[in-house]
């Protein structure tokens, strides 16, 4: 495991991450976490020299949310700012917001509220070739800080290559008033960044993948700071909201270390990319990850009761039943995983048989015999 390897090993990664020869991270350049930041929006704005003409991409809740207090800020600040309300993650919505945002001649793109409205701000604005902002309104997974977006299309969902956002506005304040499975779901994404880890390791060591050691201890002391707190995250607080900013602004900076989705995405990703495809009401993001992670732990032979703890501790689902999906889709979504992205080495290899993916679903308690 990353935190328990012996100093040879250590020395080792060391030198393969400098042994790089160039690597390009791409990181916000403003982070702002706490009560209220969502006022510093003009400020920020300013700092970065945006022209203030803004494209602010947002849904049908979240407009209400932050998405028009947002526009009147801009506009008293002397800028003009266009709203667009979407539903869908997807390519058709993509390119209604790029010609949108052309037309408009936005200097940046604010992504306002949960994972679809900040993945849509992501890809469009770097159609236009201009920055975007996220400014999250809920903390359900880490790809609020991250440079990939996830588009869905034929019931698919892909993650293609974005840009990172310049700045992330996380009001705590606001994001505490979510409801609560979102941060609960936040909070799983993280925490499944332990078995990613080790999917990880174990490619480095079985197909000489190229490994950051940095960028594996970043997502691991993100899983870390949610275990550890998983007593503190309750529902309307704001100082849990804060924990899993920070835990998720940390995962998404492993991200941008590594140039890929590597230290916080493994077969317990792969599993929740399966589900999405073929669950007929398939879970938040972060809730399906996190119940993939206990089962892969599983799987590596690590403490798999520990994640489950900590996410029942923290209120998020551990069971098939608590995310509403059925026993014979978790068992479906087990055995296809490891074709989702087949290049992405992890614990599953070529795939498990069906009788051992009832097993380990059976025996770790995500389904009942
Ligand atoms: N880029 C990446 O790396 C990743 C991207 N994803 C993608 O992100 C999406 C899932 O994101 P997720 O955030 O889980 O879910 P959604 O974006 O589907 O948002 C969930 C719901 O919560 C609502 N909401 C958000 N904030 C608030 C609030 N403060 N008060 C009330 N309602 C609120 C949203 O409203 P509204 O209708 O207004 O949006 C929406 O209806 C998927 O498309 C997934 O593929 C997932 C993981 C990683
Ligand atoms: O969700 C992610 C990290 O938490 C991104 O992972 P994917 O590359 O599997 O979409
Ligand atoms: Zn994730």
């Amino acid at each position: 495991m990353i935190m328990k390897q012996n100093e040879e090993q250590i020395i080792a990664d060391w030198r393969e991450d400098d042994a790089v020869a160039m690597k390009w991270m791409e990181f916000p350049r403003e982070i702002l976490i706490g009560k209220n930041v969502l006022n510093k929006v003009p400020d920020v704005l300013s700092k970065l020299k945006i022209n203030q003409k803004v494209l602010l991409v947002t849904g049908k809740n979240t407009v209400d949310v932050a998405g028009k207090q947002i526009r009147e800020m801009i506009e008293t600040a002397g800028g003009v700012c266009e709203i667009c309300v979407c539903e869908k993650a997807s390519y058709e919505e993509v390119d209604k917001i790029t010609e949108t945002g052309k037309a408009f001649e936005a200097d940046c793109f604010l992504g306002v509220g949960s994972g679809r409205s900040i993945d849509l701000a992501k890809l469009s604005s770097k159609n236009c070739d201009v920055p975007f902002i996220s400014i999250p309104t809920a903390a359900s997974h880490d790809g609020i800080v991250s440079a990939r977006a996830s588009i869905h299309s034929d019931g698919k969902s892909e993650s293609v290559e974005a840009q990172a956002p310049i700045a992330v506005i996380a009001d705590t304040e606001i994001i505490s008033r979510a409801p609560f499975k979102l941060l609960a779901a936040g909070c799983g994404d993280v925490i499944s960044n332990y078995t990613s880890v080790l999917d990880w390791e174990l490619a480095s060591r079985h197909q000489n993948e190229s490994f950051s050691r940095s960028a594996a201890m970043m997502a691991y002391m993100s899983a870390d700071m949610i275990s550890n707190s998983a007593n503190l995250i309750r529902p309307g607080l704001e100082s849990s909201a804060r924990i899993a900013v920070k835990a998720l602004v940390l995962s998404g900076a492993a991200m941008s270390v590594a140039g890929s989705s590597r230290p916080a995405s493994g077969a317990e990703h792969m599993f929740s990319h399966a589900l999405d495809r073929l669950a007929k009401k398939p879970a938040l993001h972060g809730e399906q990850c996190a119940v993939g992670s206990i089962m892969m732990m599983y799987l590596h032979g690590g403490d798999w009761q520990k994640i489950r703890d900590s996410l029942r501790q923290i209120g998020a689902p551990t069971t098939a039943a608590e995310m509403g999906i059925s026993n014979d889709e978790i068992i479906e979504a087990l055995l296809r995983a490891h074709t989702i992205r087949p290049e992405r080495y992890t614990i599953l290899g070529s795939g498990l048989t069906p009788s051992a993916a009832e097993k380990m679903a059976v025996v770790t308690e995500v389904i009942t015999e």
